[in-house]
């Protein structure tokens, strides 16, 4: 069996949280190297819900290690630092160019209002085709901290964020998540936020965001 090769001397870096913003919010180019990127990311995704639903034979799985330990090694030899990946870039962090939750697509986000929808597959499942709880806070924690940023896209980071369980989270539906700033004191940002499934509430949140300042990670 072969190993990770670790790439993160050559890739890890931490620069100043504003400029990382800037660069992460920065669409990527429609370049044919983004397109083609996007769709690996779909494939991975496809792979990732066809990955929880499948009993593989041990021969298959061994056939499946051995292919993706290749998929692997070519990935490791295109590594690039951070600030100059394609992964989790736009508008968004939590849109098509990731693959830590469930896309969210952006219907409208101002200063005040952020409104979103999304369709989880099976990889976003805890039990018994209700979502897991921490992709719940994943994906308050993702559109919260994009409407903290608001319209001038600041860099703000989760100082905590409390989510209230109310309703099952359905696998395969669309569900909408909707966020507003309720206070706003200096670099504060106090955000709230629910999931709904159609008419059912699914899962509200309270959240303080706060602005970094120069220097900050
Ligand atoms: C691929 C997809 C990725 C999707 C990501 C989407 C968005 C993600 C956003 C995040 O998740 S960020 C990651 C999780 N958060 C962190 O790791 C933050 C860790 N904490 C910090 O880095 C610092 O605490 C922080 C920069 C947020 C603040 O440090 P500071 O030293 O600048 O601030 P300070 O401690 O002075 O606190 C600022 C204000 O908040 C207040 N405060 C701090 N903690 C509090 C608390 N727990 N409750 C209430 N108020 C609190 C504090 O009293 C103060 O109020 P005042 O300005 O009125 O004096």
């Amino acid at each position: 069996m072969t190993t990770p090769h670790d790439t993160s001397a050559q890739t890890a870096q931490r620069i100043d949280a504003m400029e990382m913003t800037k660069h992460r919010r920065t669409p990527a180019p429609d370049t044919p190297q983004t397109r083609a990127y996007i769709r690996l990311l779909e494939e991975v995704s496809n792979f990732q819900h066809a990955l929880v639903q499948a009993n593989p034979t041990a021969e298959a799985s061994d056939e499946l290690i051995a292919k993706l330990a290749s998929v692997r090694e070519t990935l490791e030899q295109a590594a690039v630092p951070e600030a100059e990946r394609l992964y989790a870039r736009g508008e968004l962090s939590g849109g098509e160019m990731q693959v830590l939750m469930p896309p969210l697509t952006v219907e409208h986000v101002d200063d005040h209002e952020f409104r979103a929808h999304t369709v989880a597959g099976e990889f976003a499942m805890g039990m018994n085709q209700a979502m897991h709880g921490g992709v719940v806070s994943v994906l308050f924690d993702t559109a919260m901290g994009r409407l903290a940023m608001g319209t001038e896209m600041l860099s703000a980071r989760t100082v905590y964020l409390t989510t209230q369980y109310r309703n099952i989270t359905p696998i395969g539906e669309r569900l909408d998540l909707t966020a507003t700033v309720d206070t706003v004191e200096g670099r504060k940002k106090f955000i709230s936020g629910q999931l709904w499934h159609g008419d059912t509430l699914c899962a509200e949140a309270d959240s303080l965001f706060v602005a970094v300042k120069p220097g900050q990670q």
